[in-house]
């Protein structure tokens, strides 16, 4: 069993640092993009054998853990507002929900119901996986599913979200409710049906300040936490621009933090505490820049964990489409030709 991903989740010691990274398959793969010519991205979600298959592409690159094929927006047609991957324009959600008669809509279905293809997909890749290379589920937080829902779609600024949220308070509580419900029954079973750890995607919940990151976000994140902490299977808990919501975040729940790259990885550490696993944290951009940058900054990183048991190795955002796959396998070597130990002690900066 490769489980190098696995320790580093419970903060065991490993041989050297785990790596994966967020976005792994898509875009800058040919393989995928071949697929692509095929089928849409909702039907590659919608078959498990395709969902298998994406799934397993980058792992020739020597990546530590799978992550499953899928979107954090796919509950959302179970819960009643349906959506379509425009061209060009990212996710249109058809009807967005900004009101208490639309809040009062939406649906709380059981995920086996609702969401089985994804279930399915998970008991295919984990047989296929066969032990060998541990599969993370994943999720989206309720505050950036929310700002899905109530924008119709991507954001600047997210205005009609937080309007929603300081204008109608009951009714937001009422939709973040909705959300966080579905999204630990949809984790709850990803889990059951061999999911071996857990991701909650908060992406744009930086874009909050803390004292509304604590009213309005915080209690619906951990209601999701707390449960799947109680499963015994690691759940990561990632956010990007969340330099100022770090503590908050870890006080919501996880057994490991993600950290983007605008936080030093050691400052970062530091302020969550060394009870908990941190994931991260190169810039996405950087898998873009002179193979020796990339290195140069990749081994930065490792540094400032400080070969501290507990640190996997990941970027502080997804994969762009542009992204060189040999910038990919460099730097998953590079991670893997460093000794943990040798790690130890080295000034960070
Ligand atoms: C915000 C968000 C979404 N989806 C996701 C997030 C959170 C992570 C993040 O912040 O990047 C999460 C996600 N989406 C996808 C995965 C698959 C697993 C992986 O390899 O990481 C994961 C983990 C497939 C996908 N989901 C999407 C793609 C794009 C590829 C395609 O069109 O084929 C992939 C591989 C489409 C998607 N899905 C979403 C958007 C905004 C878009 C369009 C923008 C874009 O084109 O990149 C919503």
């Amino acid at each position: 069993m490769h489980d190098r991903f696995l320790r580093a989740c419970r903060r065991e010691p490993t041989d050297v640092t785990p790596v994966w990274f967020m976005r792994q398959a898509g875009r800058y793969m040919a393989e995928y993009r071949e697929l692509r010519k095929k089928y849409t991205l909702l039907e590659i979600c919608k078959t498990p054998e395709l969902a298998l298959e994406v799934t397993l592409q980058p792992l020739r690159l020597g990546m530590d853990a799978a992550i499953l094929f899928a979107d954090i927006l796919l509950p959302l047609e179970p819960m009643g507002a349906p959506f379509e991957f425009a061209k060009g324009e990212g996710p249109v959600i058809h009807e967005p929900v900004r009101d208490r008669a639309g809040i009062e809509r939406l649906r709380v279905f059981e995920p086996e119901e609702g969401l089985g293809y994804v279930l399915d997909a998970v008991r295919l890749i984990r047989k296929e996986l066969d032990g060998k290379t541990p599969l993370i589920g994943f999720a989206g937080a309720p505050f950036t599913m929310a700002s899905y829902l109530v924008e119709g779609g991507k954001s600047s600024d997210y205005r009609l979200t937080k309007q929603l949220m300081w204008s109608d308070p009951e009714a937001w509580s009422a939709l973040m409710g909705k959300i966080s419900e579905v999204v630990r029954r949809l984790l709850r079973a990803q889990v059951a049906a061999g999911a071996q750890a857990v991701q909650l995607f908060d992406s744009w919940v930086g874009s909050l300040s803390i004292d509304d990151y604590r009213e309005h976000v915080q209690p619906h994140v951990r209601h999701i936490l707390r449960d799947l902490e109680a499963t015994g299977v690691p759940v990561i808990h990632f956010g990007t621009n969340t330099g100022a919501l770090l503590e908050a975040q870890r006080d919501a729940g996880g057994t490991v933090i993600g950290v983007d790259w605008r936080t030093p990885l050691d400052k970062a550490w530091q302020r969550i505490g060394y009870d908990r696993a941190v994931q991260g944290n190169l810039d996405p951009l950087l898998l873009c820049a002179p193979r020796a940058v990339a290195e140069r900054r990749a081994r930065a990183v490792l540094a400032e964990a400080g070969g501290r048991a507990g640190h996997i190795f990941n970027l502080g955002h997804g994969i762009i489409p542009e992204t060189p796959v040999d910038t990919v396998k460099a730097v998953i070597d590079l991670v893997h030709s460093i000794p943990r130990a040798s790690l130890q002690g080295e000034p960070a900066r």
